[in-house]
């Protein structure tokens, strides 16, 4: 596959330092190497420059809007360009408010896509719904058709075109939602499995029914919108909100292998590494670790094992 890493190193979405540095952490653990060696080809796009925004003064609750709207216009920008290069887009956050921009860029890109949102929280606060303001718990609400009656105008918003379908969106792995999330997804009808789905049904059918939910009707492209909290804290704590009883290692990298071999992968998010979150070094590594092999799952890497290219496969053998 022909892949396109954007680094996003933006933290303005929520309060916490550090987040920022994720991109270059993931980089240095040896991505781009490892993406190689399984037959990838891959250009880095380097880190966006966002551009510093100094007076930011809350609008309402919601912080950071000037900021957050900015970058994610920027964002949007580099994505349609990986997009418009033929390639599948790897957004490396930062925090989840960056999803704005990458979704936003990758459907102006492609046109309709479909999303998969692995996360312990849902992301689908509305700016007049958020408890905390932290724009990283808000952005699908900028995104979906059906809440733009809900959205204010905000400053360096109004670039934003709401381009996904309640139906063409999927969570994995949801445990922590607030009130006004939980009724608009009820609201919505959006598939939702919730680690209590994730437990009852086994992560195999949970991808079995997500991918035929996404995949049985018009085949969209996918992008898959990875927060490292969905993952268990025990095994990914270098996180700005971790939340206990999330996805082991095993059924994090399952859900990625399930996707790319549905061959609509289009876009992918991972984002919310934090290196300052973690108590230890070897916490942040195993956080970054984690990430990386997520990643390498999205691209064909197989724990059965993979040849690298070049080398003659099975057929071959004389
Ligand atoms: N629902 C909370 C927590 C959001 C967590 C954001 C993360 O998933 O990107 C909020 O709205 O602040
Ligand atoms: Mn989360
Ligand atoms: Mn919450
Ligand atoms: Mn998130």
């Amino acid at each position: 596959a022909a892949v396109g890493v954007v680094g996003a190193p933006f933290s303005r979405g929520q309060p916490r330092g550090g987040v920022e540095g994720g991109p270059d952490l993931i980089r240095a653990a040896g991505l781009l190497d490892r993406l190689n060696q399984q037959g990838c080809e891959v250009k880095d796009y380097g880190n966006v420059a966002f551009e510093d925004v100094v007076v930011d003064e809350p609008i309402g609750r919601v912080k950071c809007v000037r900021a957050v709207g900015g970058a994610n216009q920027r964002l949007s920008e580099v994505v349609q360009a990986v997009k418009r290069d033929g390639r599948t887009s790897v957004m490396l956050g930062g925090d989840h408010s960056l999803a704005i921009g990458s979704v936003h860029g990758h459907a102006a890109a492609v046109g309709g896509v479909a999303v998969v949102w692995v996360d312990a929280h849902a992301d689908v606060n509305t700016p007049l719904s958020s408890h905390t303001g932290n724009l990283h718990g808000q952005p699908m609400s900028f995104l979906l058709h059906e809440l733009q009656h809900e959205i204010p105008v905000l400053p360096n918003f109004s670039w934003i075109k709401p381009c996904v379908w309640a139906k063409d969106l999927v969570y994995v792995g949801l445990r922590d939602l607030d009130p006004a999330e939980h009724y608009i997804l009820k609201l919505l009808g959006v598939k939702v499995f919730s680690m209590t789905d994730v437990d009852h049904l086994g992560v195999a059918r949970v991808m079995e029914e997500t991918c035929e939910y996404l995949c049985a009707r018009v085949k969209k492209p996918i992008h898959l919108s990875y927060d490292i909290d969905a993952i268990d804290p025990s095994v990914a704590p270098a996180t700005g909100t971790p939340v206990v009883g999330g996805l082991t290692y095993r059924e994090g990298v399952y859900i990625a292998e399930q996707l790319s071999q549905t061959g609509l992968l289009s876009a992918v998010d991972l984002v919310e590494v934090n290196p300052l979150r973690g108590q230890t070094e070897k916490e942040v590594q195993a956080t970054v670790g984690t990430a990386v092999d997520l990643l390498l799952a999205c691209f064909g890497r197989l724990r059965s094992g993979n040849h690298p290219p070049g080398l003659p496969s099975e057929t071959d053998k004389p």
